[in-house]
């Protein structure tokens, strides 16, 4: 497979970096979103990337989901280095490897529920059933229901039954609790947790939120554009015992 290197194989981590920069602009105007960017995630993980406003955690998760390429350094998806991907193939690597989970849902307004996963499964390799991604997030009643008809904490539901309906290797959320009340927050991450659980899916979370942490195998301090500091929780938390 193009990209692919010697640290490829299926011992190779979801995700390795190194040396990951991103610049934007030039100049005095220059923005150091990344400084050199080490870190490994082993497959299976649950992830949790935390840091101030400003600190880079979008910027990584959007050049390891594919959407954003680095100044320099490298980014291996199971040994696969995606700088040296083209367009083409890493618009693949996202179709088939990559669910996506936002603050703010994106769902379609005009579609009902099980239509906003559909419009996934109906390109996807191996995808489930819209109404089994439903079930999944606890949401197979609501199937027919418009978005407007949902709560927040549904709306982001369906937004997790769209990215997992494609049986993603890797599911990327950014703060997918910030628009959301403790209770309903609480409800999403256990399922991002099942997610994690049942599908086998490594799962990033990028949050404010320092409570999500005890729910990671592995959580991940940023600061200024580097990795200040990795904790490995022994035990890891349910969501329903996190402070908010
Ligand atoms: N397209 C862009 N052009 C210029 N600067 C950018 C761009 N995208 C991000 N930045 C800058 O890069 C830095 C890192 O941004 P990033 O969004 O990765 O941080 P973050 O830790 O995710 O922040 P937040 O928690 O507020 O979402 C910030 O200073 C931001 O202003």
């Amino acid at each position: 497979m193009p990209g692919e290197t010697s640290a490829g194989g299926r011992d190779s981590p979801a995700f390795t970096t190194r040396g990951l920069t991103k610049v934007y602009g030039e100049g005095p105007a220059a923005v150091h979103a990344l400084r050199g960017v080490d870190l490994e995630i082993p497959r299976g993980e649950m992830v949790v990337l935390l840091g101030p406003s400003g600190s880079g955690k979008s910027t990584l998760l959007n050049i390891i989901g594919g959407l954003d390429r680095p100044t320099a350094g490298t980014a291996l998806f199971q040994g696969q280095d995606l700088t040296a991907m083209t367009d083409a193939h890493l618009t693949r690597y996202r179709r088939d490897h990559v669910g996506f989970v936002f603050q703010f849902y994106n769902l379609m307004p005009s579609l009902t529920a099980h239509e906003n996963v559909e419009l996934v499964t109906e390109i996807a390799r191996d995808p489930m059933e819209p109404d089994e991604a439903l079930a999944l997030v606890g949401l197979h009643a609501r199937a027919d229901h418009f978005p407007a008809e949902l709560s927040g904490g549904e709306q982001q539901r369906v937004a997790i039954a769209r990215a997992v309906a494609k049986r993603p290797t890797v599911l990327f959320c950014d703060e997918p609790t910030g628009a959301l009340d403790s209770t309903t927050g609480r409800a999403v991450l256990g399922v991002l947790r099942d997610v994690n659980e049942t599908l086998g899916a490594t799962v990033l979370i990028v949050t404010h939120a320092a409570a999500t942490a005890g729910l990671a195998d592995q959580v991940v301090h940023f600061a200024d554009g580097r990795i200040r500091a990795v904790e490995t929780n022994a035990t890891k938390l349910s969501p329903d015992d996190i402070a908010w």
